[in-house]
């Protein structure tokens, strides 16, 4: 189901399948913000975007089914970072577009998701802020599955570096977006949900 009339269907790739080493190697997608998992948030936020919702997880897949259509685990489960990920949802995805999320920003709302969106076609599209991309909030065309296993099988395993070769599209935020933050520590899981 499109998110509007005027923008694509597509995919949607909820990244979960970190080691959570500053959250002490627990499951980070599975651990409480304000009395629910956050991969619940980004489920919620998402589920109306797409018939295509993939979780990207390593570990307790068990407990991740609820929040997905379906879930993906790296090819090679020793946590080689996000572009594992996103090498195992572009095999899965069903759509021409994937958008991809990290399973701790739970403060993304539905308004960025149509910035990226909207300039869906041939080339990546990346939050940039300021001089920063942001490389795991973005939409990927999966026609690029190719290049991606191409580069993944030369070794490639950092996602700037990958997309940044294919002449990235940038959806600019402020720096201090508060929409952008990664709850990835003890103490950030502390912040209450703010007013949208
Ligand atoms: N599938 C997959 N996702 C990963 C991997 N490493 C990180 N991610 C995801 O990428 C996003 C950003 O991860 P990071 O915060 O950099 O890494 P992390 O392992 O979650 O946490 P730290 O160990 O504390 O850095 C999160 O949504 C992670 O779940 C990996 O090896 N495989």
């Amino acid at each position: 189901m499109p998110a509007s009339p005027h923008l694509p269907a597509c995919s949607v790739l909820l990244l979960s399948g970190g080691r959570g080493q500053r959250m002490g190697g627990r499951d980070k997608g599975l651990m409480q913000w304000c009395g629910r998992p956050l991969i619940a948030w980004l489920h919620d936020l998402t589920r109306p975007l797409s018939d295509d919702l993939i979780i990207s997880c390593n570990r307790n897949s068990e407990r991740y089914a609820p929040y997905a259509d379906r879930l993906v685990a790296d090819a090679d489960q020793d946590f080689q970072g996000p572009l594992a990920g996103i090498r195992a949802g572009m095999a899965a995805a069903r759509h021409e577009q994937m958008l991809v999320l990290p399973c701790d920003a739970p403060l993304v709302d539905r308004a960025l998701i149509q910035a990226l969106l909207a300039h869906a076609g041939s080339q990546p599209v990346v939050i940039r802020q300021g001089p920063y991309w942001q490389p795991l909030f973005c939409l990927l065309p999966t026609a690029l599955k190719d290049d991606l296993e191409q580069a993944w099988q030369a070794g490639e395993r950092s996602p700037q570096r990958w997309f940044g070769r294919l002449s990235p599209i940038a959806v600019d935020c402020q720096p201090e977006d508060p929409r952008l933050a990664n709850l990835n520590t003890p103490e950030t899981l502390g912040q209450p949900v703010p007013d949208r």
